[in-house]
């Protein structure tokens, strides 16, 4: 090497400016410098341009002797060649020149530059903490996922963003020697650049100074090689990874083959487990709590009150070993710990839960969402979102999907957090806790597909701006309910011709804090939510003590809706993970050790960890048909031994509901007193059937309310077409009669009158006979059945099963209307009803009486109706007065009323209900 210290340089133009003299890899200076238009891009880059550096750097340049000898022509050729070379700001790195190389002046200048650098370094780095910016320099993170406009500032990463730190008072905690690394990203090595430049100011004009800069610079050199080593960690992280993740996807495909593991999959008991994360302080109690060099214990002291008087025997030393400490943790760090293996398991079919205990505002809500002010501080739940997500875009044969749900249980009432009317209080949309067959689950509780990151993490936050939140003296956002927000992960393998499908699911809970009155002092409604919370959890804290028992027969889950919802979250056949989150400070020590109680009471409850068995999605319809066809073989065998083999319950014909119109109208006009039920479906019609009247008679009244006030005449006939045939989906058949019904109870008042005692004399003689009037089809029944011919089809069909059981009501009906038309091309006679209504011992048993003489049975629906009944009759005779009286009450000296629940008296009116007073909806339907 000479003096100069300067590589050859091979294949440069030989008018090409020399090479300042410098020991750092040629590559590391290339990122400083921008390539000289002499050299191509890939040619030496030590020329540098004055960018890149600071402003006072700029004007002043470098000229540096030329090797080899200069060619004839001496120091002027080589100044036409002086590279317009801008000094890197890490001059510190670059050795001297050799005396006499360059002239003193520019000797100087080189120096002067040095030391102008390393001052303005001295000078920042000696500036004392507090007046130091509150910033740190964030390294630029890979982005995860473009986040939506309401994550912008939350859980984007920002190359070189300096953002404020958002709690001083745990910047504080952080920046005490124990703190985390995170919270010092460049800390070491600037620490270390600091104090060798210190070492060079002093001895600036000594020789030892080129020395000492020829460490810095092999420091430099060092660092580099760090920064390497780090990248090539980095890199044998992410291939370890791509390799864990096509180990859990051949773990997920070989689940989903086939071939069943012999023996079923192995039950090794496991213990449920448990962390303490200790929230970052600047007055941690470093004398009464001792955490143990294995990160594992802690141990409490608390000093004996002297109010004990001399004889004290109050414990004061408590020990506690757990599954790990995580103190002055980064948030990353934790999730590692916690959750990572939870999450990676949970794809292979195991469910899993992870669970925030503790003290209010020790922490829960940071550690399981995180803080929204930086990327790197977001919890547990968007960074399992991440790595689910992340996960199943490396699976080449296995597709998963992911559905998200978030739950909230506020003062013992559940809530939707991501319903999309809330409606917070309105008792429609009260949630319900139920055990089914496959485990416990909410009815009601909506749950989202998602397809990506973004949308999960959108959902959470919309579920976290619903959440309730208060304030009180240790935490300004108080959680002031139990949240659970629960991943629902569904594998499936991308060839089609496997059907199998694996289930699994992570719960991720957020208790509400436990606190006391005295310390948070709350009043008025959060004191009234404390209650609630404290009392929720004792009851979770007795679960516990429950589960850890394994003598104990009865385990309370139904206590409050926390443990019920929990039932199989804790334990069981769940990865079970705890986070208890406690204060490091003295005045919380109390609350800290009935928390760290809590942990190891938790740490003492067993799981059996077992994966979800893979299922056959086709198989769970065919499972399902197969389920009802046996139900229906069930019902008719009990029919049978309760003397009902006539009901049918297939859908409706149209002759039967036909033959239901005609008993409803016989029973509003007291020709029959009451109706008798079979079935589900004939309620539906009979309700049906009432609605359809009502309309036609709020029509009626409303037509007559227009001609008795002049206001003209409307056309009734074709909105009552319209709005019935819209409303009920009604067939053709039943339109036109209603067509004729409302005109000719709008045109012929006095003939129907006339007509319809004809027809009451009609019907008793012959009570199940249907109505003349509009009742065309069902008319020529009843005269069959008087000639006696026999009907050419009863209405108890065949019981085949419905098609499609995915099938809604409304569709089966329709399919089946068609089928039954089909079938029944000449009307039927009706003989479920008639046998029903002239047999009334046969549903003796099904239908209670009633005082009036009406049938009570257990639906609410009837139930209503016949509450609704003597209203309703007064209402209407409100309506009659309005009408005419006067008519009304010479209508009534001539015909008595006939018996009846209403309305018989007024048959010839046919004015029901009073369009105002009752509304369509107000009908139950
Ligand atoms: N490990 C931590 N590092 C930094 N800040 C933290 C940490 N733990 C908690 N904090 C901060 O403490 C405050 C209270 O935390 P948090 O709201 O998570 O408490 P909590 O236990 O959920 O309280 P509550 O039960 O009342 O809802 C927040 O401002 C949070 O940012």
């Amino acid at each position: 090497m000479s003096p100069l210290n300067v590589p050859s340089r091979t294949g440069v133009p030989a008018h090409c400016p020399p090479a300042l003299e410098v020991s750092q890899p040629r590559s590391a200076l290339g990122r400083v410098g921008v390539p000289h238009p002499h050299h191509g891009p890939g040619g030496p880059s030590l020329c540098h341009s004055a960018r890149g550096l600071p402003a006072p750097l700029r004007p002043l340049r470098a000229r540096v002797v030329s090797r080899p000898p200069p060619a004839p022509g001496g120091r002027p050729h080589l100044e036409r060649h002086i590279a317009e070379l801008s000094l890197p700001s890490d001059l510190a790195h670059h050795s001297i020149p050799a005396a006499g190389q360059v002239s003193h002046r520019e000797m100087h200048q080189i120096l002067g530059i040095q030391l102008r650098v390393r001052r303005r370094r001295r000078r920042f780095q000696h500036r004392p903490r507090h007046s130091r910016p509150a910033a740190v320099l964030l390294r630029p993170r890979r982005a995860l996922a473009p986040p939506g406009p309401r994550m912008r500032g939350h859980f984007r990463a920002l190359p070189e963003v300096a953002v404020a730190i958002e709690n001083p008072e745990v910047d504080a905690a952080m920046a005490t020697p124990d703190a985390t690394q995170d919270s010092t990203v460049e800390g070491p090595q600037e620490e270390e650049k600091q104090e060798s430049s210190e070492g060079l100011e002093k001895n600036e004009n000594s020789v030892s100074k080129a020395e000492s800069e020829q460490t810095n610079a092999v420091t430099s050199v060092k660092s580099q090689d760090q920064e390497q080593e780090q990248e090539k960690e980095q890199e044998q992280e992410q291939e370890k990874e791509k390799e864990e993740d096509e180990d859990q996807e051949s773990i997920i495909s070989s689940l989903l083959s086939d071939a069943e593991p012999e023996g079923g999959s192995p039950r090794t008991p496991k213990r449920v487990l448990a962390f303490v994360r200790v929230k970052p302080t600047a007055h941690f109690a470093q004398d009464m709590i001792k955490l143990g060099s294995d990160n594992k214990s802690i141990d409490i002291y608390i000093r004996k009150s002297p109010k004990g008087g001399i004889v004290n025997n109050t414990q004061t030393d408590w020990s506690f070993k757990l599954d790990g400490l995580l103190h002055n943790t980064s948030q990353e760090m934790v999730y590692e710990t916690v959750a990572k293996d939870l999450v990676s398991k949970a794809l292979q079919g195991y469910n899993g839960t992870v669970m925030c205990y503790g003290q209010t505002g020790a922490g829960k809500t940071y550690t399981m969402t995180g803080a929204a002010s930086e990327y790197r501080n977001r919890g547990i739940i968007p960074r399992a979102i991440q790595q689910i997500f992340k996960s199943a875009a490396e699976f080449l044969n296995i597709l998963v999907t992911v559905r998200i749900s978030y739950l909230e249980i506020y003062n013992e009432t559940l809530f939707d957090l991501l319903a999309p009317a809330l409606g917070r209080g309105s008792k429609d949309n009260q949630l319900a806790v139920m055990d089914g067959p496959q485990g416990v689950y909410v009815k009601g509780l909506s749950i989202h597909p998602v397809s990506h990151e973004e949308e999960a993490l959108h959902l959470l936050f919309e579920g976290e701006t619903n959440r309730v939140i208060g304030e009180h003296s240790l935490n300004k956002n108080s959680s002031r309910s139990h949240c659970i927000f629960t991943m629902y992960i569904e594998c499936r393998s991308r060839d089609y011709t496997n059907h199998k499908c694996l289930k699994s699911k992570i719960t991720l809970i957020d208790l509400a804090g436990s606190e006391r009155l005295s310390k948070t002092g709350s009043e008025g409604q959060v004191r009234i939510e404390a209650s609630y919370i404290n009392k929720s959890l004792t009851f979770l804290e007795q679960l516990v003590i429950a589960l850890a028992d394994p003598k104990r027969e009865h385990i309370p889950f139904r206590q409050s809706k926390l443990t019920h919802v929990l039932k199989d979250s804790l334990g069981g056949n769940c990865n079970t993970v705890l986070v208890t989150n406690i204060y490091g400070e003295a005045e919380h020590l109390e609350e800290t050790l009935s928390s760290l109680r809590f942990a190891t009471r938790m740490n003492w409850v067993t799981a059996e960890p077992v994966p979800n068995k893979p299922f056959y999605r086709e198989a769970s319809v065919k499972a399902l048909e197969e389920e009802i066809q046996l139900l229906k073989k069930e019902l008719t065998l009990h029919d049978f031994l309760a003397n009902r083999a006539f009901v049918s319950y297939n859908p409706l014909t149209t002759a039967q509901r036909a033959e239901i119109r005609s008993q409803v109208q016989k029973y509003l006009r007291g020709v029959i007193e009451e109706i008798n039920i079979v079935n589900v479906r004939q309620i539906q019609e009979v309700f049906r059937q009432f609605k359809v009247i009502v309309s036609q008679q709020e029509e009626e009244v409303e037509s007559r309310l227009w001609n008795k006030y002049g206001l003209g005449q409307r056309d009734m006939a074709a909105e009552s077409e319209s709005s019935s045939s819209s409303d009920l989906g009604l067939d053709e058949s039943q339109e036109q009669e209603e067509q004729e019904d409302t005109e000719s109870t709008v045109d012929k008042d006095e003939d129907l009158e006339q007509e319809e005692d004809e027809e009451t004399l009609e019907a008793e003689s012959h009570p199940t006979s249907p109505i003349p009037d509009g009742e065309k089809e069902a008319k020529k029944d009843d005269e069959k059945e008087k000639s006696g011919t026999p009907p050419p089809e009863t209405i108890q069909e065949d019981s085949s099963p419905p098609k499609s059981p995915s099938k809604n009501l409304d569709e089966e009906e329709e399919g089946s209307d068609q089928d039954s038309d089909e079938e029944m091309s000449v009307s039927p006679s009706g003989e479920d009803f008639q046998k029903l209504s002239s047999s009334p011992s046969a549903s003796q048993g099904y239908l209670g009486s009633r005082e009036d003489g009406s049938k009570k049975m257990d639906n609410p629906e009837l139930d209503r109706f016949w509450e609704l009944l003597p209203s309703l009759e007064t209402l209407c005779e409100d309506e009659e007065e309005m009408i005419s009286s006067e008519e009304q009450t010479e209508k009534k000296k001539k015909k008595p009323p006939e018996k009846g629940p209403f309305l018989a008296k007024n048959r010839g009116e046919k004015s029901f209900f009073h369009p105002k007073k009752i509304g369509k909806n107000s009908f139950p339907t």
